[in-house]
């Protein structure tokens, strides 16, 4: 981690010499570092040193312009006193283990779709990384490197601003409640992000201007974001055979959301994330971030530190482009490490359809039913204050229909027991169950009817297996007998994100209500077994 922090660090001068411009032309840094002048680094002549040095001055500078930017007030917000508890005897979040591998993101350069010879390669590329990958970064993507500079100048100075002052006025003439800091609905670690941001609407644009610079900036960014974002669109559209327009006309720009994000310093990386790991619940987000490295995203099971590149922008499809594209576009989790040295800003712009829209898988029977963007986004805020984080589109599958193609076939249930927690499995038959929990697709975590189970425990979870399932050779194998089942519940784990269910969703869901009182005797069955064993 710190080496990567050092490479990403030294690779943008630039980024350097406007810290250094930050810093009054009184104020000498030359005494911290050996004998450069400050005349010399405020050219930035700095590409015969070594990364070593460029970063020692890096956070020299930084150091020197936030004390001169925030003399005396205290700007980050309180983690460390508000999550106290959290802290006090809880574990890390257990990444220290993990060993992540830098990657470089698929780079495409948007010119190119302006070029008879190229447009069509160009395309194909950004659908590959949107299958492949679920994230790519542009250039000569049209947003004027200015407008993103002075945007950032106004973030820094907007998070500059006393804690006090940002959770107590109102940001111009915005939403009240655009300023948020670390996870109000957090009950352990995992589930805190030490960070903080200015989540605005753009509809709150619309309304009389102010007529200060950050208003100015974020209106004529937002235009620029939305025409950048509509022409993806119109190219993902077309490697899925759909036209884009249906999207296009519901992702208005006044429906979208721009989220300046700050992840202050922690002084305790090991244990708390800067952004704890999600999916976007948008359509497709456009990332602009700047040189310090911390975005992380799972590829393969995998986590990979995304080597940043503050020249490009970073655009990543989110859940509702994976529904659209009935999953061909992948919505991938990702997340932000926190640093213990250095600050970083990052700025997202979230492509969101009206609460109205409906989304429909591309083909038909989808791996999604239809359902509405206000329905998705008030069950994973739902979701997020029950069980502290988001299960998103994994309540959406057609079970049923992957597994089997009876449309309603007759029910087999098992339980799963994993050390904490107890978990019904549904499937259509013997064989697909065991499929299912081989390829961990069609779980239900069950918290009702008298468990006492701890909702936020999951169980440690091999990488499932995405190939197509062998039926035939697991019938041969398991030949539908009881004991294949019975020996999975000791040893096949399935992945909890996808396996978190409530099960009266489930039944309304799948329209097995008559089952539920069926459910409800095995498990108070498997409950008695578990308290005859232990
Ligand atoms: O800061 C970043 O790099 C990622 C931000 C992000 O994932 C988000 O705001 O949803
Ligand atoms: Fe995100």
């Amino acid at each position: 981690m710190k080496v990567l922090g050092i490479v990403s660090e030294a690779r943008d001068l630039n980024q350097f010499a406007s810290f250094i411009k930050c810093i009054p032309a009184t104020q000498s840094i030359s005494k911290h570092i050996k004998g450069y002048s400050f005349g010399e680094l405020k050219e930035a002549k700095l590409v015969s040193l070594g990364r070593m040095e460029v970063l020692g001055i890096v956070s020299e500078a930084r150091e020197l312009s936030q004390a001169h930017t925030a003399p005396v007030m205290d700007h980050s917000p309180p983690f460390l006193a508000t999550y106290k508890s959290l802290f006090d005897g809880q574990q890390a979040i257990d990444t220290d283990t993990e060993v992540v591998e830098c990657c470089d993101l698929p780079l495409i350069d948007l010119s190119r779709l302006n070029d008879v010879l190229e447009a069509a390669q160009c395309k194909q590329d950004i659908v590959t990384a949107a299958s492949e990958w679920g994230f790519f970064q542009i250039v000569s993507h049209g947003i004027p490197d200015g407008l993103l500079a002075r945007l950032r100048e106004e973030q820094v100075q907007m998070f500059r601003q006393p804690f006090k002052q940002k959770t107590s006025e109102k940001l111009l003439d915005f939403d009240d409640d655009s300023y948020r800091w670390g996870t109000p609905t957090a009950t352990s670690l995992k589930h805190l992000s030490w960070s903080e941001a200015y989540h605005i609407p753009l509809s709150s644009s619309n309304k009389p201007a102010t007529s200060s610079t950050i208003r100015c900036v974020i209106e004529e960014l937002s235009l620029a974001m939305t025409q950048l974002a509509n022409q993806l669109v119109d190219t993902l559209a077309e490697g899925l055979g759909r036209d884009g327009t249906y999207m296009k006309e519901n992702c208005t720009r006044n429906m979208c959301y721009l989220r300046l994000n700050r992840y202050p310093p922690c002084p305790i990386p090991a244990q708390v994330f800067g952004l704890v790991p999600h999916t976007d619940s948008d359509f497709l987000t456009i990332l602009c971030q700047d040189e310090v490295i911390g975005l992380q995203l799972k590829k393969g099971g995998r986590w990979f530190t995304v080597r940043p590149n503050p020249n490009t922008l970073v655009i990543n499809i989110g859940d509702l482009f994976q529904a659209w594209s009935n999953g061909l576009y992948k919505s991938v989790e990702h997340r932000v490490m926190s640093n213990p040295h250095l600050e970083r800003f990052s700025v997202a712009y979230f492509m969101c359809p009206s609460n109205e829209t409906v989304i429909e898988s591309s083909a038909q029977p989808g791996t999604y039913r239809k359902f509405s963007f206000g329905e998705y986004r008030q069950q994973v805020q739902q979701d997020v204050r029950r069980m502290g984080h988001k299960v998103g589109l994994t309540r959406l599958r057609h079970h049923f229909h992957l597994c089997s193609p009876a449309p309603l076939p007759t029910p087999f249930f098992f339980l799963l027991q994993t050390k904490k927690s107890l978990f019904l499995h549904m499937a259509a038959s013997p064989v697909t169950a065991v499929w299912n929990a081989r390829t961990s697709h069609a779980s239900f975590y069950l918290p009702p009817v008298g468990l006492q189970v701890d909702e936020r425990e999951s169980p440690t979870v091999p990488q499932p297996s995405t190939a197509a399932p062998d039926t035939t050779a697991f019938y041969a194998q398991d030949s539908g007998e009881e004991a294949s089942t019975t020996q999975l519940a000791a040893d096949r784990m399935i992945q909890p994100r996808d396996a978190i269910y409530a099960a009266d969703d489930v039944v309304d869901q799948l329209r097995y209500k008559a089952l539920q009182e069926q459910i409800e005797q095995m498990i108070r069955a498997a409950l008695q077994g578990v308290a005859r064993t232990s």
